[in-house]
C-alpha cells in the first residue's frame, strides 16, 4: 500500500510548473506508466524527471551516474531513501518508485503510480497549451462516457496481470504459485476475447488510446522477455498464444504517429533484462531469449 497520497491540485499541492520531480526507473513498469503519461501530455517543461538506478541490496534506488544521474539534481543526495526521510524521518515503510516530489515543500506528493498518472492527465492542464487539455481532445485519456469501463478493466487487470505476474514471481507457496498464475491466464483469455469485440478495437476501448491502453503495455511489453522467464509466467507467450494481443502490444509499440505522440511507447521501453534477473533469481543470469525482444509488425 503506498504511504503517500495526495493530489494536484489542491490546496498545499497546487499546480506550478518547476515545482515538482518525478523520480522513475525505466524499468519498472508502475514507474513506466507514469512516464508514458507525462510524454503524452507534454509535460517536460513542467514536471521534471529524474531517473534513479536499480536497488543497491544495501540502500536500496540509488543515482549511480550509469542510469540517471550520479547524484540526486536537487539535493546532491545518493540515494532514494533519503528522499522518504527528508518527507518523514519516522519512514520505515518500502522505498519505492515512482515518487512524485514538491520541491518547494521538500516532501512527496505521492508514491502511487496510478495516482501519478491521473495527475500528469488533468493536474496541470491549466498550464498547457489549450489543445493539450483534456477537455478540448477529442480523444482524452478517459472519455468519460468510458470511465466507469475502465476503472472495472483496470480493476482485474491491476489484481491479476500488473501484479499478478509479481504474485507469481514471489510466490512464497506453489498453493500461493497455482493460485495466482491461473487468475493471470485467465485474465489473459479474457482480454484477448475483449479484443475480439468490433467495439475494441484497435485499442481496449476503440479507435483512441485510453488509460487502460497504457496500464497493460507497461506489463505485456516485459512479458515474454521477463515475466515468461524469469518469473515463471510460462504458460503461454503473448508472441505465440495471443495473436490479437500482440497485434495490440505491436501497434502501440511501433507507432509513431499522432495516436501515440510520435511514438512514445517505444521511446519509453527501455529496460535490460539484468535488472529482473538480479530482482527474481539473485544470480544476475540473463536468459537469452527470446529473440528479438519485440517481434516487429
Ligand atoms: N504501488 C506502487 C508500487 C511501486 C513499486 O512496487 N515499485 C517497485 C519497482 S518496480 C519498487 O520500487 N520496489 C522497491 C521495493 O519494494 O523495495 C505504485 O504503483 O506506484
Amino acid at each position: 500500500m503506498s504511504r503517500f497520497r495526495n493530489f494536484i491540485p489542491s490546496e498545499h499541492f497546487p499546480a506550478e510548473a518547476d515545482r515538482y520531480v518525478l523520480y522513475y526507473n525505466a524499468c519498472c513498469p508502475w514507474a513506466h506508466r507514469t512516464i508514458i503519461a507525462h510524454a503524452m501530455k507534454g509535460l517536460g517543461e513542467v514536471v521534471q524527471l529524474v531517473e534513479a538506478d536499480a536497488r543497491d541490496p544495501a540502500h536500496g534506488w540509488w543515482f549511480s551516474g550509469r542510469r540517471g544521474p550520479e547524484r540526486d539534481p536537487i539535493y546532491g543526495i545518493k540515494y532514494v531513501r533519503d528522499l522518504y526521510m527528508r518527507a518523514d524521518p519516522q519512514y520505515n515503510g518500502r522505498v519505492t518508485v515512482p515518487l512524485l516530489w514538491d520541491k518547494k515543500n521538500q516532501t512527496i506528493v505521492s508514491n502511487e503510480s496510478s495516482e501519478i498518472v491521473r495527475m500528469f492527465f488533468e493536474g496541470f492542464d491549466q498550464l498547457l497549451p489549450l489543445e493539450m487539455r483534456e477537455v478540448n481532445k477529442l480523444n482524452p485519456l478517459i472519455p468519460q462516457y468510458l470511465r466507469a469501463d475502465i476503472d472495472e478493466v483496470n480493476g482485474w487487470v491491476y489484481d491479476t496481470v500488473n501484479n499478478g505476474v509479481y504474485k507469481v514471481g514471489f510466490a512464497r507457496s506453489q498453493a500461493a504459485y497455482d493460485d495466482a498464475i491461473t487468475k493471470l491466464f485467465s485474465s489473459l483469455d479474457r482480454l484477448e476475447a475483449h479484443l475480439a469485440d468490433p467495439r475494441h478495437q484497435p485499442y481496449l476501448f476503440g479507435e483512441h488510446i485510453t488509460e487502460a491502453d497504457i496500464r497493460l503495455f507497461t506489463t505485456l511489453i516485459r512479458f515474454d522477455m521477463v515475466y515468461y522467464t524469469l518469473f515463471k509466467c510460462n504458460v503461454k507467450m503473448i508472441r505465440l498464444d495471443y495473436p490479437r494481443l500482440h497485434d495490440w502490444l505491436r501497434r502501440l509499440y511501433w507507432d509513431e504517429g499522432p495516436e501515440t505522440s510520435g511514438g512514445v511507447f517505444k521511446l519509453t521501453t527501455n529496460f535490460p533484462a539484468s535488472g529482473y534477473a538480479q530482482v527474481s533469481a539473485g544470480n544476475g543470469i540473463v536468459p537469452a531469449g527470446p529473440l528479438p525482444h519485440i517481434l516487429p509488425l
